[in-house]
């Protein structure tokens, strides 16, 4: 696909349904008894391994364009599948649903695409072995396939080395099926979509700073859910609007839970002009519309405990930062590694080949900024991220970028090239 460069975009636009809440009302609606209806549910295709995993644990779901509808079992209705489980493209897939088989009466084998059978799956073997679950990797590499069979779970406390929503919620599922409570202790606070969905749906899930402790055998009972807008979808807009002169978005609907909203804090740091209008709750996450007006950017520093509130957005940041004036410090962001490709290693060679000063570090990123930008061929490495990031480095680069691969952005978003040419008037 080729992009060139274009000024101004000017509009209003809405970003399609938050993905890690999809992917967790499918999941927690199969195991409530009754029917859950979801509403603005992302049809990426990450969401759709979720539901293909479900319907074949035994879970009848309807999917129309208007509505989602779980018809749920309860907690003990899930059967064997008669196949392997194909969790494609998704890590969040692959690690949740591995804390729910890990307590069924019946044995399963999971796998994903070569980008799943990559990433590391120890850390949700770790803690679930601990529990008692009975849970291997075939090709005894720590990745996927694994092999779970059922088992009892003993209710654990955990301490985790890394802040990881998928580990912390993997653990917390698990908990659903333990003798005694569970709990999770984070070294920062990751995304809490599970905590306050799985409350909702009528779980006794309490949370204190970064642990996250759940009771075993509640009843959860189907619920309505309207999916906000995914603040990882809206971030490709919301660079694109700071970074192209004349610009001005407003993006309506954007979940803005605080354990998410690093970007909205990152690029306030840096001189950008976004505007939270119209906030109000809805299906317990906060939600917003965001105004994004064109600025002058300057270089900041991000690490610490901003990092897992915005781990997804770091990609469309560094792209940001290398139109910004000064240097921008990405660190404690080893985790990019681990992604659908080694997000350091793809952000600095592609923006190295787009002209940008980018020096990549064990843990993130050095990036000079105010260094111009010109098209080039980028690998979007088959990671959705990557190519929505360079779409929009595009915009702002002299001459022709060709992205290759450009078509994986089905997985989180899949009407992403049609929101930004209506963009471009
Ligand atoms: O729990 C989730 O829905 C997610 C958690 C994050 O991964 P980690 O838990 O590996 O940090 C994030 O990168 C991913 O896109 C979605
Ligand atoms: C890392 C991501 O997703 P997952 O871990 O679910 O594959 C992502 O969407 O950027």
């Amino acid at each position: 696909m080729i992009f060139k460069k274009h000024a101004p975009l000017r509009g209003e636009i809405t970003v399609p349904g938050d993905k890690s809440i999809s992917h967790r009302a499918v999941m927690f609606g199969a195991l409530a008894e009754g029917t859950t209806e979801i509403t603005n549910f992302l049809q990426g295709a990450d969401c759709l391994s979720t539901i293909h995993c479900f319907r074949m644990l035994g879970i009848d779901i309807e999917n129309t364009p208007e509505r989602i509808l779980i018809h749920g079992k309860g907690l003990h209705g899930l059967s064997a599948p008669a196949d392997t489980l194909d969790t494609g493209n998704s890590g969040t897939t692959t690690r949740l649903i591995s804390g729910i088989l890990a307590g069924q009466p019946f044995s399963c084998t999971l796998n994903g695409d070569a980008s799943i059978q990559s990433r590391p799956m120890k850390r949700i073997m770790e803690p679930l072995s601990q529990m008692g679950a009975d849970i291997v990797s075939l090709k005894d590499n720590g990745c996927a396939p694994l092999r779970i069979c059922g088992s009892h779970l003993h209710g654990i406390h955990y301490s985790s080395p890394v802040a990881s929503a998928q580990v912390k919620s993997c653990i917390l599922l698990a908990g659903l099926y333990a003798d005694a409570p569970t709990s999770v202790t984070e070294p920062q606070l990751s995304r809490n979509h599970t905590e306050l969905m799985l409350a909702g749906f009528g779980a006794d899930v309490q949370s204190h700073g970064t642990t996250a402790t759940i009771l075993p055998e509640p009843v959860l009972s189907g619920m309505k859910i309207t999916v906000p807008g995914d603040i990882s979808s809206a971030a490709y807009f919301i660079a694109a609007g700071l970074m192209i002169p004349g610009s001005e978005i407003l993006i309506r609907n954007v979940g803005i839970n605080p354990t998410r909203d690093g970007i909205l804090r990152v690029v306030r740091d840096m001189g950008g002009d976004v505007t939270v209008l119209n906030e109000k709750v809805s299906g317990g996450e906060p939600v917003a519309d965001l105004l994004v007006k064109h600025s002058a950017l300057h270089g900041t520093d991000i690490g610490g405990g901003i990092i897992p509130t915005l781990i997804d957005e770091l990609p469309v940041i560094a792209v940001l930062a290398c139109m910004a004036e000064g240097t921008t410090v990405i660190r404690d962001a080893q985790e990019l590694k681990v992604k659908e490709s080694d997000r350091i290693a793809v952000m600095t060679e592609n923006l190295t080949a787009m002209g940008a000063h980018v020096t990549a570090t064990d843990d993130g990123m050095i990036i000079e900024g105010g260094h111009p930008l010109h098209g080039a061929v980028i690998d979007s490495h088959l990671d959705h991220r990557i190519a929505m990031s360079f779409a929009v480095a595009a915009l702002a680069a002299d001459g022709e970028t060709e992205i290759t691969g450009a078509d994986c952005v089905r997985i989180s978003y899949p009407d992403f090239y049609e929101t930004l040419k209506a963009l471009m008037g």
